[in-house]
């Protein structure tokens, strides 16, 4: 668990976080999200001790960060940042290795896991490990630097703007990634990010940021039906609060007895996926499958019902 306990940071008595307090359970991703300049960078900082508080503290599974040094804490600490930050003269493997072999572990343990992680990441090992960071697309180099920041098992991951630079398709697939990496391993994950869209996606819990203070914290179907000021319900987008809604829910929660017309969609797949469905084809329901068999339909007015959002 992190526990973060009134910090804050000021620049020229100015400050940049304003006494933020949040707790972020273990093996969840939390995102911080919020416009240009809200601090968000400066907090994610000030957890692996890149940027002092200037006042608050930190606490990571009930130890304070001020209580191990820096460079100590930051070996503990993974940290991925937009455009990767791999480094260019050492192979992938050497890059993903790095912090294993600033631990002491041994070679073999060390190649394992740099196996396995490019495995989960789906880059085939023999193929990538020798290569240098640009024999790699934009992609694969992001994916590199997650696995990198994953590579000792750390007991938090930092991720500041992770999919910046990556485009719409490889940003989804990215993220999809991310998630599924994740449950896998259990991680810790805070990521800040100023896209609602992938706050919504990705956290288990949302932190959204104004002018350096915490407005409001919450799972993201909250944030999304309930903000609690003007600012967190522009930032979610007024007009598209139900669609987002409709994201975050799959067709397992309404599918019913009965057949529907067309082309079935994966049990898993979002409310979304199916309203837009229905609206291309001009359905009322759509037939609903899992593991090749359909086993039933989820209806447009079930959906309709489903995205209105109760003031
Ligand atoms: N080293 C610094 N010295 C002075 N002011 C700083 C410093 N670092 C950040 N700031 C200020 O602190 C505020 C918060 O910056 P921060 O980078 O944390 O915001 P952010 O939400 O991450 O923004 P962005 O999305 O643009 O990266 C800004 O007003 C910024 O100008």
């Amino acid at each position: 668990m992190i526990e973060i306990d009134g910090i804050t940071k000021l620049y020229d008595g100015l400050p940049a976080v304003d006494d933020v307090t949040m707790t972020v359970d273990t093996g969840t991703i939390t995102v911080i999200v919020g416009t240009s300049g809200s601090g968000k960078t400066t907090l994610l900082r000030m957890i692996n001790r890149l940027e002092e508080p200037t006042s608050g503290s930190v606490r990571i599974n009930g130890e304070s960060t001020q209580a191990v040094s820096p460079h100590i804490l930051r070996r503990r600490i993974g940290y991925a940042i937009q455009g990767h930050g791999l480094f260019p003269h050492y192979t992938v493997a050497r890059n993903i290795g790095a912090v294993p072999a600033l631990l002491k572990w041994p070679a073999q343990q060390i190649a394992e896991r740099v196996d396995q992680l490019l495995t989960l990441f789906s880059m085939d090992p023999a193929q990538f490990r020798d290569r240098y960071p640009a024999e790699l697309s934009g992609g694969q180099q992001q994916r590199v630097g997650v696995a990198r920041a994953l590579a000792s098992r750390p007991d938090l991951l930092l991720m500041d703007e992770p999919f910046g630079a990556l485009d719409p398709v490889i940003r989804a697939r990215a993220q999809d990634d991310l998630r599924r990496i994740q449950r896998r391993l259990g991680s810790t994950i805070m990521l800040v990010t100023h896209d609602m869209e992938e706050a919504i996606r990705l956290g288990d819990r949302v932190a959204v940021m104004d002018a350096g203070r915490l407005v409001q914290y919450g799972a993201p179907a909250e944030i999304i039906a309930r903000p609690v000021t003007d600012f967190v319900a522009d930032m979610v987008g007024r007009v598209e609060r139900p669609l987002r809604l409709l994201s975050l829910a799959t067709l397992s929660e309404l599918v019913e007895d009965g057949a529907a017309e067309g082309e079935a969609l994966p049990v898993d797949a979002s409310l979304r996926d199916a309203l837009s469905a229905c609206l291309w084809t001009g359905r009322d329901a759509v037939p609903v499958e899992q593991d090749g068999a359909v086993i039933g339909r989820v209806t447009f007015d079930a959906i309709r019902a489903r995205a209105r959002v109760h003031p």
